[in-house]
């Protein structure tokens, strides 16, 4: 079993496709025409909105579980990132992925490697292309950094550092919120979190993405419905909107940016800790007809080899253990193997009524 999370992927090699030059492109290529005639528009439908916390907020451990549970995925403002930072990380994504192709493919990702430039890993579940470029930063950004950009890497390189620096704290603060709504509050509860509570071996991939404006938004899917893998996942979007979250009753909503917001989502594996108390959100990505899109996504989880398991505080006899216990790179490989069935694949017992996986409902093609 591999040890370290840039190993997870190994045994599951990416297919090889074709990187576009989208600036050449002034009609959608029908291989990234998707068929969404059975989607309302979520502008026109939805009369809810993500729950947005002030951290600041004396009751923003109950409003944070509240919102785990029925959303699974809120804003937060007042976090403690600096503005001149997220400028910093914006402008970085944005001189990223404005190079050539060609300068950017230096830096491609390898087929069985998870750093680099390239699709998004769940490309290969899905029949049709999606509109967007990501980069995914596991470990030291430089190796990749100084082939893009010889010259002044070592700035993006400090501007990456700082940046996944503040995102560790601000994710360890966020956990023990998220833990603290559901009674897990001693430090004794969570081991791996360390002798000072302060998840310091916590593993993290950073995820550019970059969102061409398109000549035909509506047929087109800027990052495909999915869950992500971690604990928890910290969204940085620029003023563009275009995420959208999946909620049982409401159906697609939309998570409008919100000025100095950071989005936080419920992952699979605080879902299979919390015991299917809160929810992970499936959630998708739309293009723009004018404005191109940035965001980066802190995807962070527990170090590679520690296994996630129910909480022992959340399993009693009415409440039996739904997930049998899993490491991040295990579960990175099922991922890559099964995507949205990987929850149910590691899931030990199906209860007869309630708790099914949202993320089972979206309409992925399986190609290959
Ligand atoms: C640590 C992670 C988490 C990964 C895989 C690996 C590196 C890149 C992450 C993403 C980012 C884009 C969506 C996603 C679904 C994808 O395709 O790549 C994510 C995936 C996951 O959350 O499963
Ligand atoms: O760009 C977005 O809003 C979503 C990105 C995302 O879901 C991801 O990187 O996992
Ligand atoms: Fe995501």
């Amino acid at each position: 079993m591999p040890s370290r999370l840039s190993d997870a992927f190994r045994a599951h090699p990416q297919q090889q496709l074709k990187h576009p030059d989208f600036t050449s492109l002034h009609e959608l290529p029908d291989s990234y025409a998707w068929n969404q005639r059975d989607d309302p528009s979520p502008e026109t439908f939805a009369t809810e909105s993500v729950p947005l916390v002030d951290l600041n907020d004396s009751n923003a451990l109950q409003v944070i579980g509240h919102a785990c549970k029925t959303w699974g995925i809120f804003q937060v403002t007042n976090h403690g990132i600096s503005t001149s930072l997220l400028d910093m990380v914006e402008h970085t994504c944005r001189s990223l992925f404005s190079l050539p192709v060609h300068q950017k493919l230096k830096a491609a990702r390898s087929p069985d490697g998870v750093s680099g430039y390239g699709f998004a890993r769940i490309s290969s579940f899905f029949s049709k292309l999606m509109w967007s470029q990501g980069f995914t930063i596991v470990g030291p950004p430089d190796e990749h950094f100084c082939q893009l950009w010889p010259q002044d890497f070592s700035y993006h390189c400090d501007v990456i550092k700082e940046y996944k620096d503040e995102m560790k704290k601000l994710a360890g603060r966020l956990m023990w919120l998220m833990l603290g709504s559901l009674g897990i509050i001693a430090k004794e509860d969570i081991k791996w979190a360390g002798p000072k509570a302060d998840f310091k071996e916590a593993s993290a991939a950073l995820q550019l993405n970059y969102y061409p404006a398109c000549p035909d938004p509506d047929r087109a899917m800027g990052l495909a419905p999915h869950t992500d893998s971690t604990l928890l996942t910290i969204l940085y979007q620029n003023s563009t909107s275009g995420l959208q979250v999946f909620k049982e009753g409401a159906g697609w909503v939309a998570v409008p940016p919100v000025p100095g917001g950071l989005v936080i989502n419920v992952g699979d594996l605080m879902h299979i800790l919390s015991n299917g108390s809160y929810q992970s959100v499936l959630h998708r990505a739309m293009v723009n007809r004018s404005h191109h899109r940035l965001s980066s996504a802190y995807l962070y989880g527990p170090p590679s080899t520690v296994e996630i398991s129910p909480h022992p505080k959340l399993v009693g006899p009415t409440h039996p253990p739904l997930y049998r216990p899993v490491t991040w790179n295990e579960y990175l490989h099922t991922k890559a193997k099964h995507f949205n069935k990987a929850l149910s694949s590691v899931r030990v017992c199906v209860p007869l009524n309630g708790l099914g996986d949202v993320n089972e409902q979206n309409n992925s093609v399986t190609v290959g």
